[in-house]
């Protein structure tokens, strides 16, 4: 299933605490890392497992691996390194590719500003994270040039998506699957996402916080 609203009841109430009007830089940072590694933790539930015999304490042992898996984890700039470490968590080895994406707030229109990708995409899961997908633009900007650079294998890990955004997503790419805390209402005329969190770059890394 391409899109996965992900209901466990951490995950509700942390995302619910994240849209308080009120909330600091630091609880907005804290949350997000947390809910990064809960999404981390669903969107791994399907990999598989071989099994290994290994020297126990006492004696050999045959024990499950997750082997062969590899990852690169894909933060768009900024608000994607909010949740970033979240991810590393749980998959420490992961391999990083980062990719800056800006979102004109007049046209709405995503533009790319930074590629640094690790190399073998073919033979990596892609692990896209980022806090929103509003009108969509960003993400599947994202997922073309990954696509481009070899991968073949992509998901995506975000906080709170707009249904404008993920139906664009989706028809760009039926291939890529959505792990997100929740699919809200609608945007605004602005193309802020409603009920939201407002400016997640901004609420990440304490800049302007502007009404939206
Ligand atoms: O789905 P879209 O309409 O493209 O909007 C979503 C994008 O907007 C935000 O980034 P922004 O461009 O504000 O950059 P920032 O992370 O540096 O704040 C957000 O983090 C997404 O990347
Ligand atoms: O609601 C939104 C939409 C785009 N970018 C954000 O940070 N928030
Ligand atoms: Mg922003």
């Amino acid at each position: 299933m391409p899109i996965h609203e992900v209901k466990h009841p951490l995950i509700q109430h942390k995302l619910g605490l994240m849209r308080r009007s009120n909330i600091s830089t630091k609880n907005f940072r804290e949350l997000a890392q947390e809910l990064g590694t809960l999404l981390t933790y669903e969107v791994t539930k399907d990999f598989s497992l071989q099994e290994a015999t290994i020297d126990g304490w006492a004696g050999p042992v045959t024990i499950e691996q997750i082997q062969g898996k590899k990852v690169t984890i894909v933060p768009i700039l900024r608000a994607g390194l909010g949740m970033l470490d979240g991810v590393l968590s749980l998959i420490p080895a992961a391999r990083v590719s980062v990719v800056g994406q800006i979102r004109n707030e007049e046209t709405l229109e995503a533009s790319t500003y930074m590629e640094k990708l690790v190399g073998e995409l073919d033979q990596r899961m892609a692990l896209i994270v980022d806090p929103m997908v509003a009108t969509g633009g960003s993400m599947i900007s994202t997922i073309d040039l990954l696509k481009k650079a070899g991968s073949n294998e992509i998901r995506a890990l975000v906080l709170v998506a707009a249904p404008e955004g993920i139906q664009k997503v989706l028809e760009a790419h039926p291939d890529v699957s959505i792990y997100t805390a929740s699919v809200d209402d609608s945007l605004n005329e602005k193309g802020y996402i409603l009920p939201g969190l407002g400016d997640a770059g901004d609420k990440i890394f304490g800049t302007k916080q502007k009404d939206v």
